[in-house]
């Protein structure tokens, strides 16, 4: 068995409502494994608990209930080693505005007590592109800059695990492509990244392991590609060359016109082939000028797992092929 990263078990957080308000149970018996090497996506709605799970991995906030192990040290019974062997990219930029790149790199090895002759500050500011920025005043960074020394800070006591909260949200495409490029070099010299992101494709073509939590509970852990595996409807988009008179009918497939008169078929591929739903559209004498599918995707997944209590869809999303992503029970 692979050595775990993170361990959780049964953990719960639950924090004290306001005024007049109940108790909001954020986290309900969370177990999770994250795998040693991995690149891990903690994957969920708004408000379904990441980051107070990230928090609590980071020692930000204190968990109500369970067991939290990081790289093998109880969080509990070894706060300060379990502490040390994990780097937190936060969300927010919080970074204090009179100090420089360089300055805040070394407060940070401080308060982590690593010794001068082992502080990297330099290289570190290399890898994040930070070096000719190295002596500037952070409050003169722009929002890019003050991420990548975000990114720049988690590293410093060289942690065994890096944790990267949303980190390209609202980013450009240069500093996204800087962030993949550094996660896939750190994940490549054994340093396991958990990664949360509203980027689904971020997260399907970034992580090896996806786990998806939903109103504080989780929904499913699995490798990426066994998630994918799990979603077996096809959707077949068919351009007639003529109106469509008559619709075809096949067993277990589901079809619908569009507003622009293009036939759209939801099958399942291990109950029904690509070439039955063709033959179907041939019976009923439509005239194929173009076709496409679709596979299922994460988003597809995602949504299948969390939609149950999601809102609806927009009203002018009802025209688009859904991709069966309500009829697909995992
Ligand atoms: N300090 C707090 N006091 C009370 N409730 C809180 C507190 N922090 C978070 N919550 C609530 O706990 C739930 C989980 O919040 P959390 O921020 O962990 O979710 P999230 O998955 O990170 O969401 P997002 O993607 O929007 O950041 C939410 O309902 C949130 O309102």
């Amino acid at each position: 068995m692979t050595e775990a990263a993170i361990r959780i078990e049964g953990l719960h957080k639950t924090y004290r409502g306001g005024k007049g308000q109940p108790e909001k149970h954020a986290l309900k018996s969370i177990d999770l494994t994250v795998p040693q090497g991995s690149v891990f996506g903690l994957l969920g709605p708004n408000g379904a608990g990441k980051s107070t799970l990230i928090n609590i991995l980071a020692g930000l906030v204190i968990k109500s209930a369970g067991q939290v192990s990081i790289w093998g040290f109880d969080q509990d019974q070894y706060p300060r080693q379990s502490r040390a062997t994990i780097g937190v990219m936060p969300q927010e930029l919080n970074l204090d505005p009179f100090f420089t790149p360089r300055g805040a790199l070394e407060v940070q090895a401080g308060l982590y007590g690593v010794p001068k002759s082992e502080r990297r500050s330099d290289e570190i500011l290399e890898l994040v592109g930070l070096s000719d920025k190295a002596e500037a005043y952070a409050r003169t960074l722009s929002g890019g800059m003050r991420r990548r020394l975000l990114l720049a800070k988690a590293l410093v006591h060289h942690p065994k695990v890096l944790v990267l909260d949303e980190p390209t949200a609202g980013v450009d495409i240069e500093l996204r492509q800087m962030l993949w490029t550094n996660v896939r070099k750190l994940n490549e010299q054994g340093m396991t990244i958990i990664l949360t992101t509203h980027y689904l494709e971020e997260a399907q073509e970034m992580c090896d392991e996806i786990a998806i939590i939903n109103h504080g509970e989780k929904v499913a852990q699995d490798s990426t590609a066994n998630l994918l595996g799990r979603m077996d409807s096809r959707t077949m988009v068919i351009i007639p060359d003529s109106p469509v008179i008559a619709l075809p009918a096949a067993e277990g497939v589901e079809t619908m016109l569009r507003d622009d008169g293009s036939l759209v078929l939801h099958y399942r591929s291990n109950q029904t082939s690509a070439e039955q739903v063709l033959e179907s559209v041939r019976q009923a004498n439509i005239r194929i000028r173009d076709v496409r599918t679709e596979e299922a995707d994460l988003e597809d997944v995602f949504l299948a797992l969390t939609s149950s209590r999601a809102d609806d869809p927009p009203a002018d999303d009802q025209n688009q092929p859904r991709r069966g992503i309500h009829r697909v029970k995992l």
